[in-house]
């Protein structure tokens, strides 16, 4: 059992009306200062258990489709982001390493990730296995907590997994070159809110490879089992790879490409052909980068799902 855990009525009515009427102290956990860490609602301390919370419709929410389907969901925002990046020129000054006032050494891009990501840890944003801040250290606390639903409930292995290195490093160097002209138009800041926008969304989808992984395992515990107590990669990889399903998603994101990205004219003779992002690269986005980095991630957090 914890040592302690936070007793306290819930208060629906507005925080000035509730102290009139309840004595007791009660806090709104959206705006509770208490660590909540210590008091997880998904862990049976009894059978010392992380237990998934059912779903209101009598299920498990946390499925392969329901799960597949959102990241479906985040195909169309991967490509949304892609065709804003692709209007701004590469900008490539935003990317270099300069000494900045204060003392700050690194990119304009690192100077502004850093400053973004810190607010929004205050704003709660890492509070789910999905989420994962760029630049993690030194991140202030949230003032914000979120319900702790069923998708965040997964053991602890969940927090330790995250491949943002590897995410930075290939839409750095390797992926925007690709997407954005050459050309300098001095709108440094901008290219870099669009970038981390892209980054966001990608690493969003390619860490949701935590609950596929905890999913798959739950589907087929004996298997999974035996090759985490061998640490057996690639047992694991060919377990948890679906040929078939990886194909569907490289056709559809180039598909949404081709629609997302058409240029709409007023006159019949419009270029078909012209889209405002190659389809084939981001259908190339995900076969060399977002889907082996996904299966990555489930690999990672398979080998310490029993801890
Ligand atoms: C995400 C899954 O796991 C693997 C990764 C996939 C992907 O990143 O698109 C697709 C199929 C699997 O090889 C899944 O099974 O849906």
């Amino acid at each position: 059992m914890p040592s302690f855990v936070h007793l306290y009525i819930l208060s629906p009515l507005p925080l000035f009306l509730t102290k009139h009427f309840i004595k007791l102290p009660t806090l709104n956990p959206l705006f509770s200062p208490l660590n909540l860490h210590n008091f997880h609602p998904n862990y049976n301390y009894l059978h010392s258990k992380f237990v998934i919370k059912m779903g209101s419709d009598g299920n498990d929410s946390l499925s392969l489709d329901s799960i597949r389907k959102t990241l479906i969901g985040l195909e169309d925002t991967i490509v949304y982001s892609l065709i804003e990046r692709s209007k701004l020129p590469l900008n490539s000054l935003a990317y270099q390493s300069s000494p900045f006032p204060g003392g700050f050494h690194g990119s304009l891009m690192e100077f502004l990730v850093k400053g973004t990501e810190s607010v929004q840890a205050q704003g709660g944003r890492y509070q789910s296995p999905e989420e994962v801040p760029f630049f993690p250290d030194n991140l202030p606390p949230p003032f914000v907590h979120r319900p702790v639903n069923c998708w965040q409930g997964l053991p602890p292995a969940a927090a330790s997994v995250n491949v943002s290195k590897n995410i930075w490093d290939f839409y750095v160097n390797q992926f925007l070159p690709l997407l954005a002209a050459k050309g300098d138009d001095g709108n440094y800041a901008l290219s870099v809110a669009s970038d981390l926008a892209c980054l966001q969304v990608i690493s969003r989808r390619i860490h949701f490879g935590k609950y596929v992984a905890e999913v798959k395992f739950r589907n087929e515990t004996e298997a999974y089992t035996a090759a985490i107590r061998a640490k057996d990669k690639n047992t694991l990889m060919n377990l948890l790879t679906d040929s078939k399903v990886e194909a569907m998603v490289m056709q559809r994101v180039a598909k949404k490409a081709t629609v997302f990205g058409q240029e709409v004219t007023l006159n019949a003779t419009s270029n078909s052909n012209n889209y405002k992002v190659d389809p084939s690269l981001v259908s190339r986005l995900y076969n060399e980068w977002v889907i082996p980095l996904t299966k990555d991630i489930e690999v990672e957090y398979l080998l310490r799902r029993l801890d």
